[in-house]
């Protein structure tokens, strides 16, 4: 247990109202995270890593639990305080092009956002962005370009140098990578390691990709249908992969295909995402297990500890069939 976390999550859980049914999007969530640290986040789509990402942000309210960060209690905090916490908090999206003004060129946007929160001087603004692109790896003159002449790699970064301006302590890192080719995508994940390194920067970093949040994670949870079923520290995670999802989802990386026939066991994962207004009694993830079991059917598993520090959400923790689960 860190002795003064950054950030703490306890049970926090979000329900939307859809077509007149409960849709359980985030449910009792929790985790900390030290300064300095990456939490990775992954599952597939519609498991509720956006909505519990935009719930610490306070971009969107929990139907219950706490969050805090750097202390503070943030249901407790007034909306008018948000705005000087948010400084700290900060959010980097798959598509920086959609939080980016088409009609700003992008020195302009990072200086706009260390201007609404009061930062510096104009001009000490405007050689912070220089400063910044710089830093990012981008040269001076993009500032005065428009987000429709850069490309997908070079808006992210920009996206990257205008979080910074506010000097965060938190960066949430939405699939940051996700729109990006591959070759592009070491780069962005390197630059964002070393800028952690540099400013001791905490990540929560969301994918639905284990490969993409390997590299810069220490600790990762997997979510399914909005709950946690895993959390470890990343090698643990990797190495002894405990709630079969997990162990699919890692099988779908690590494997890569030379025959039709390899592809087809690879795929091998069973059915589709089950539907999160319609979700299956028992373990949510049964009816795609290979090795359910009966209690699966009925019973919701409990959080139980696989060793210290790593846990699952799977009816076979502590049984002797676990084995063959590995
Ligand atoms: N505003 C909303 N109203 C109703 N349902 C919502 C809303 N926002 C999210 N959801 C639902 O909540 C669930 C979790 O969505 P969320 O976007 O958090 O998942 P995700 O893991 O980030 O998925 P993706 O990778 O596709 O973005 C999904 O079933 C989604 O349809």
């Amino acid at each position: 247990m860190p002795s003064n976390p950054l950030l703490q999550v306890e049970n926090v859980s979000k329900t939307f109202r859809v077509h007149g049914k409960k849709l359980h999007a985030v449910e009792n969530v929790s985790f900390t995270l030290e300064a300095g640290k990456t939490l990775g986040i992954v599952g597939e789509s519609g498991s509720g890593k956006s909505t519990l990402g935009r719930m610490v942000l306070r971009l969107l309210e929990s139907d219950k639990g706490r969050i805090i960060f750097d202390g503070v209690d943030l249901s407790r905090v007034k909306k008018k305080e948000l705005r000087a916490l948010r400084q700290n908090m900060q959010i980097i999206f798959q598509d920086p092009r959609a939080s980016l003004n088409p009609r700003m060129s992008v020195g302009d946007a990072i200086e706009d956002a260390m201007a609404i929160h009061k930062i510096g001087t104009k001009a000490s603004r405007r050689a912070r962005v220089v400063e910044l692109l710089e830093r990012v790896g981008l040269p001076d003159e993009i500032q005065y370009a428009y987000p429709h002449e850069l490309s997908g790699g070079q808006l992210q970064r920009v996206g990257i140098a205008r979080a910074l301006s506010l000097n965060p302590k938190l960066i949430i890192c939405d699939e940051p990578v996700s729109a990006l080719d591959v070759s592009i995508q070491v780069q962005v994940i390197q630059l964002l390691r070393d800028l952690q390194e540099e400013f001791n920067l905490t990540y929560i970093f969301i994918s639905h990709n284990l490969a993409v949040v390997e590299y810069l994670s220490d600790e990762i949870a997997v979510l399914y249908l909005g709950e946690v079923v895993e959390q470890a520290p990343a090698d643990e995670l990797f190495q002894a992969p405990t709630h079969p999802y997990t162990q699919v989802l890692l099988n779908s990386i690590l494997k890569i295909p030379d025959s039709p026939e390899q592809k087809q066991e690879m795929q091998s994962i069973q059915g589709e995402v089950p539907s999160p207004l319609n979700p299956p009694k028992g373990c949510t993830f049964h009816p795609r297990c290979p090795f359910a079991m009966d209690v699966c059917k009925t019973a919701k598993p409990d959080k139980k500890a696989v060793s210290e520090g790593h846990y699952a959400t799977c009816h076979l923790v502590g049984r002797s069939e676990a084995a063959h689960a590995n």
